[in-house]
């Protein structure tokens, strides 16, 4: 882990570093460019042939369906199942509460306007499920979609080894009352939902977390204009914040727990502490000797680094120009902090609020933009799945008010039409 000094750092520098470009990215762009064609032409041979060479099975059949999906989902242990159903209730819990009907406003006597919410009726859910199965993320994209009302729920997920899915992702299917899983992996499971496939349907909006081919065919697909996304949401990145309040074994569990998704994770100190910089790094050593995944979790924070800044200020405008994926505050300050957050996807509050809990149950949603798009995007919450469509209704003395301004602003256009549209009902309201 590189150390850098902020008050030695260029503007330039700091921008570079940001960026998060890694050398192979146009080549990553290329492969993902040649497997969507690949689905987009020759449909579920496609999938059939990428799941042999990305996941190493032969797939005979391209879903689980409602029957092998609770075959599958009985065999998970209790303690797995009131866990999943603890982060269920939290989650449904949060979520719910952004389902809120908007007031009716009235802009001008007679003139009213407001907003309805309507579900996107096709979705698309990825789960990851490459390096690690993340029944997590099926939590927080299915409970938005359904308390959204999505009719169509489609889900895809990388197969097993053995060709299905595991007893956790079935049980969260069960929760979530989806029939049908899709086994399909990375760029190509993109490629399907959005061109759609013999087994797999098309939808206008996918959604999901993925590695950087899942990433960019979402990307790219968004660039052809034939399905809406929810967000970049690539590698897991954190983001620490932390001063001599902060306990060190702490900030090292919360940096390598990121560092464990994968070895192109970002795990960032940023600290007004040299010493508690030294102390971290030690931590670091300890503890990730003991990780299973302590090789992805090395690569990570090979290729991640600290900052030294001389006060909190310093280290809220670096937060704020890198634009973290999760923003924790390990610092007694945090209050005085939140006003300066601009840019940051889900931020963690104080020494006891660990990344994880929002990774699987504080009720937050972990799905959340990656790469510096937390400086233009959201996360993803139940509005993700809904359209809000808006609505104005004029009655005879709205129009007489709001009538003169429209039609010196289509004059003022040269759109002779537009103001027709308002004269030719003033003259027939006369009589009202
Ligand atoms: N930003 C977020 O909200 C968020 C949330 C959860 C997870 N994540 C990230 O999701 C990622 C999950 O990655 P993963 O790899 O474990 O699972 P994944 O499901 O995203 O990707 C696995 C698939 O990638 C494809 N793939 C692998 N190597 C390939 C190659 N050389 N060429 C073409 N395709 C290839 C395969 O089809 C495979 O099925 C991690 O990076 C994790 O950090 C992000
Ligand atoms: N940290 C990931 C989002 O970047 C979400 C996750 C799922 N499981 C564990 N973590
Ligand atoms: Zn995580």
């Amino acid at each position: 882990m590189k150390i850098y000094s902020y008050t030695n750092l260029s503007k330039q520098k700091i921008e570079d570093i940001c960026l998060r470009t890694l050398e192979d990215d146009a080549a990553i762009a290329e492969r993902v460019g040649q497997i969507i064609n690949q689905v987009k032409t020759t449909g579920d041979q496609a999938l059939l042939d990428y799941a042999g060479q990305f996941d190493g099975v032969k797939l005979e059949r391209l879903f689980l369906d409602e029957q092998e999906i609770e075959t599958i989902a009985s065999e998970i242990p209790q303690d797995a199942r009131e866990a999943i159903e603890t982060a269920y209730a939290n989650i449904r819990m949060f979520h719910a509460a952004q389902l809120k009907t908007e007031d009716k406003i009235e802009t001008m006597p007679g003139v009213s306007c407001w907003r309805e919410s309507r579900p996107i009726s096709r979705v698309g859910l990825y789960i990851p499920g490459g390096s690690a199965v993340l029944p997590s993320t099926f939590l927080m994209l299915g409970i938005p979609a359904m308390l959204a009302g999505c009719e169509e729920i489609v889900v895809c997920s990388p197969p097993q080894k053995d060709g299905k899915t595991n007893c956790y992702l079935a049980y969260c299917a069960k929760l979530l009352g989806i029939k049908k899983i899709y086994l399909a992996g990375g760029a190509q499971a993109i490629a399907a939902m959005a061109y759609g496939t013999t087994s797999v349907p098309q939808v206008y909006k996918i959604f999901g977390p993925g590695n950087r081919y899942v990433t960019q065919a979402k990307q790219q697909i968004l660039a052809s204009g034939i399905a809406a996304i929810d967000m970049p949401a690539g590698p897991s990145e954190v983001l620490i914040i932390a001063d001599r309040s902060a306990s060190p074994a702490f900030v090292a569990a919360d940096l390598l727990a990121q560092a464990e998704h994968g070895s192109d994770s970002q795990s960032i100190l940023v600290s007004t502490s040299t010493e508690l910089i030294a102390e971290v790094m030690q931590e670091i050593d300890n503890q990730i000797s003991y990780l299973p995944r302590a090789t992805v979790a090395a690569a990570a924070i090979a290729n991640s680094y600290a900052v030294h800044c001389e006060n909190l200020q310093q280290a809220m405008a670096f937060s704020n120009a890198y634009a973290p994926e999760h923003l924790i505050l390990a610092t007694e300050e945090f209050e005085a902090l939140i006003p300066q957050i601009s840019n940051a996807g889900s931020v963690f509050l104080g020494n006891l609020t660990p990344e994880s809990a929002g990774d699987y149950a504080s009720g937050t949603n972990h799905t959340l933009p990656t790469s510096g798009f937390a400086k233009a995007y959201s996360g993803v919450s139940t509005d993700s799945f809904l359209k809000k469509i808006t609505f104005q209704h004029i009655t005879p003395s709205g129009l007489k008010a709001i009538g003169p301004a429209v039609e010196i602003l289509a004059t003022a256009e040269g759109l002779q039409a537009h103001k027709n549209a308002i004269t030719i009902r003033l003259k027939s309201t006369d009589g009202y």
